[in-house]
């Protein structure tokens, strides 16, 4: 494969990219979120995973404090994790009284068969539950390199489902993109989303600055490539694995690339291309990386 040489970076465009980003924590972050909170603009998207490893508390909590500290939380949640319809309800009413119910992001889970009723996250739409607990926007996954366990054709016809469940309940929807460390297939991907007449705003994975080891263990573990080719255009050599690599050339070559692909960019249209940073533990260094790339570049 021809390697596609770099565009200049395009600062005005690196910012454009950058504003308006989300990051993710899990239910043990609590504690680097208040660490991190003043680093953070007020009003930031905060998701909040829905791992094996957390319990209903934790991730109430988690969405508890996002709202609490002056953030907007965006609660996962898995629908192969679910034991049943109450558990379901259960959470959503717990995350409705702690005000963090309006904007969620359903998926459909990593276990390879469901624990309960619902087999993906189109069936946690299709209960016609979200908005009765008061939720108005719903994120949904992306695969721009696809997924280790699920056929591309089957992920396509999942997000096009979704789109169409989402807008027919008069739900808002957005979608969040599994991370990569190479931009071609995130370009690509996207003209495809947008050529399939799927409109909603996506934000792209972003890995935030992690050890490497680290970085190349969720890629292994969610089927992310990571090849050498790519993690040398990505800006760490297999060499140095015990660096920090922050996602620096990611950002810009993606919002260069996608300022080259942007069709007329019509201005009144809200921006249909964001970030999510995955912090993977790191939820304080992600926010100062976010901060020092937007104020010094
Ligand atoms: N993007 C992210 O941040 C996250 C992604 N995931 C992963 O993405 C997978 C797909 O989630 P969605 O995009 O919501 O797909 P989905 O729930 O819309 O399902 C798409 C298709 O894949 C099948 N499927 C879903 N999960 C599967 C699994 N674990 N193994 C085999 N087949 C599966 C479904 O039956 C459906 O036919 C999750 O199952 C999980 O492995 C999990 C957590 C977070
Ligand atoms: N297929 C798939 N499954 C997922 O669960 C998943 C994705 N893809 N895409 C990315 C997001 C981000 N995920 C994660 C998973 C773990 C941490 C994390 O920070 N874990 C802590 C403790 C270790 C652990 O709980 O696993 C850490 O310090 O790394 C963060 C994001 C899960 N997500």
């Amino acid at each position: 494969m021809a390697t596609r040489t770099m565009p200049a970076p395009n600062r005005a465009a690196s910012l454009e990219l950058i504003k308006n980003f989300s990051l993710e924590m899990t239910g043990k972050d609590i504690p680097a979120l208040i660490e991190a909170k003043d680093g953070i603009p007020p009003g930031t998207r905060i998701n909040v995973t829905f791992l094996g490893n957390e319990d209903l508390e934790m991730r109430v909590a988690a969405a508890k404090a996002a709202r609490d500290l002056g953030f907007i939380p965006v609660p996962h949640v898995s629908a192969r994790r679910l034991k049943s319809k109450g558990d379901l309800e259960e959470f959503l009413g717990r995350l409705q009284e702690v005000g963090a119910a309006e904007h969620l992001f359903v998926v459909g889970g990593d276990p390879a068969e469901p624990e309960g009723p619902y087999r993906d996250s189109l069936a946690l739409v299709n209960t016609g539950l979200l908005q009765q607990y008061g939720v108005r926007e719903v994120g949904i996954g992306g695969y721009p390199e696809g997924h280790p366990d699920i056929r591309k054709e089957d992920l396509w016809r999942a997000l096009e489902d979704k789109s169409a469940a989402l807008a027919a309940q008069g739900l808002k929807a957005s979608i969040i993109t599994q991370f990569a460390f190479d931009t071609a297939p995130v370009a690509a991907w996207i003209d495809e989303v947008r050529a399939r007449g799927i409109q909603a705003p996506i934000r792209v994975g972003t890995p935030g600055p992690a050890g490497v080891k680290r970085l190349l263990g969720f890629a292994r573990r969610f089927g992310v490539g990571a090849n050498a080719m790519i993690v040398k255009k990505y800006g760490f050599s297999l060499t140095n694995l015990m660096g920090d690599a922050g996602p620096d050339r990611f950002v810009n070559d993606l919002a260069a690339v996608l300022a080259d692909h942007a069709p007329r960019q019509d201005h009144h249209l809200p921006a249909q291309v964001g970030l999510h940073f995955y912090t993977f533990g790191g939820l304080l260094a992600t926010a100062n990386w976010v901060r020092h790339f937007t104020e010094e570049g």
